[in-house]
């Protein structure tokens, strides 16, 4: 890991920690880099060019790179629920003591600028092991990291991946004494948003519903056995949001909407998981006339979004176990674009304005269904 001469760290007594570290043991691609500095204040490192960013403790971006360098801190608990901690940044911490306020020992690990490693806790060797264990006791003092280690999971899976028992027992205290109550929803939407673009995301949701966190996280309105059905059905291809819905699709449309509203949920999450649901309600030839397609499409906003009908028609194609759901698939899609072709200039051409527009656009749209699914009848 040599490097070019850098002016602004000649000197500095840095190292590369956290992820990056991790993931050149674990083979796994490197995205970004955070450094350490030890003995320096935050005034050498303004005097260098640094750029401050830290809000509760001393991080800077570098002049050049816009990597992120933190001043080695340690940290201890100094009030109830999330937050409320006293942050030591000045120039007597040691590396070994930036280490230790780390959650896991794989996190733990930092290499000099000559490639050495530093490893006071055994990262090296659980990363071989495929071990979570944590650095010590002061990990529970962050319920954050309950939900980070499930995320770890879900990206390190195929890799083989445990959590160390002892470690498992911390979780399992953590959980028990209500401690991911005092999470901000945001973190855990953070995290959950993050988790849902790993490869093995479903392995997230699996070791909060077997630690019993999910209620605490996902709010009391939370059917665990309908989301253990939602996660043997993600598909790897799928975009975050779709992974999202097709995760809650089992769920019943109030218990839905208050999972979504208790995470805070982005819109568009929110939005795609009820057009599915939407969309998931066709479960019959019988069910398909040019009225319900008809409102269904309104209902969805297909007019505006067209891509969301797209993902919800592509998501139900991928729940067809049977011929007759992949018939009814290929209904919805010819009456939709049946529907969508109907064009509102020509009719407003036609002379249609306002109320009457609407109205013309509706029959118009009507009939196209009704004939995309007679022609349908006339072609299966
Ligand atoms: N609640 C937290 C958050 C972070 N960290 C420490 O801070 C480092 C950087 O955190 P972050 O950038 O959030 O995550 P990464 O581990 O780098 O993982 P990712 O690859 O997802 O960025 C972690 O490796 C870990 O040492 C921690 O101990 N506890």
């Amino acid at each position: 890991m040599t490097r070019p001469f850098d002016p602004a760290i000649d000197g500095l007594d840095v190292y590369l920690v956290g992820g990056a570290v991790r993931d050149a043991q674990l083979g796994w691609p490197v995205y970004d880099r955070d450094w350490v500095v030890v003995g320096a204040t935050p005034e050498t490192m303004q005097a260098r060019g640094f750029v401050p960013v830290g809000k509760d403790f001393p991080v800077f971006l570098h002049p050049t790179t816009h990597e992120e360098y933190a001043l080695a801190r340690t940290e201890r608990k100094s009030g109830r629920g999330y937050g409320g901690f006293t942050v030591d940044a000045s120039t007597a911490v040691t590396l070994e003591e930036d280490l230790s306020r780390r959650d896991l020992t794989i996190n733990a690990m930092a290499q000099a600028l000559d490639g050495t490693l530093i490893d006071p806790y055994g990262g090296v060797e659980d990363c071989r092991k495929r071990l979570f264990r944590h650095v010590s006791q002061a990990f529970i003092e962050d319920p954050l990291r309950v939900v980070r280690l499930a995320r770890f999971q879900a990206r390190y899976d195929a890799l083989g991946f445990q959590v160390a028992e002892p470690t498992w027992a911390l979780l399992v205290t953590m959980v028990g004494a209500g401690e991911l109550e005092a999470l901000a929803r945001e973190r855990v939407w953070q995290e959950t948003e993050k988790a849902l673009g790993e490869s093995a995301c479903p392995a997230f949701f699996d070791l909060l519903s077997r630690l019993g966190a999910l209620p605490q996280l996902m709010g009391p309105s939370v059917d665990v056995l309908a989301l253990r059905r939602g996660m043997a059905r993600q598909a790897r291809h799928l975009s975050v949001e779709a992974r999202w819905a097709a995760l809650l699709q089992y769920h019943a449309l109030p218990a839905l909407t208050a999972v979504m509203a208790h995470m805070k949920v982005p819109k568009r999450f929110a939005q795609l998981a009820a057009a599915f649901q939407r969309t998931r309600a066709f479960s019959s030839e019988a069910s398909l006339t040019a009225s319900s397609v008809l409102g269904w499409l309104s209902d969805i906003d297909v007019w505006r979004k067209p891509e969301r009908a797209d993902a919800v028609l592509s998501m139900l194609a991928l729940e067809a176990d049977t011929d007759t759901e992949s018939v009814l698939v290929k209904r919805l899609g010819k009456a939709r674009q049946a529907a969508e072709a109907v064009s509102p200039k020509a009719l407003s051409a036609e002379g249609y304005r306002g109320a009457a527009m609407k109205e013309a656009l509706a029959t118009a749209r009507h009939r196209a269904i009704a004939q995309a699914l007679d022609e349908c009848d006339g072609a299966l």
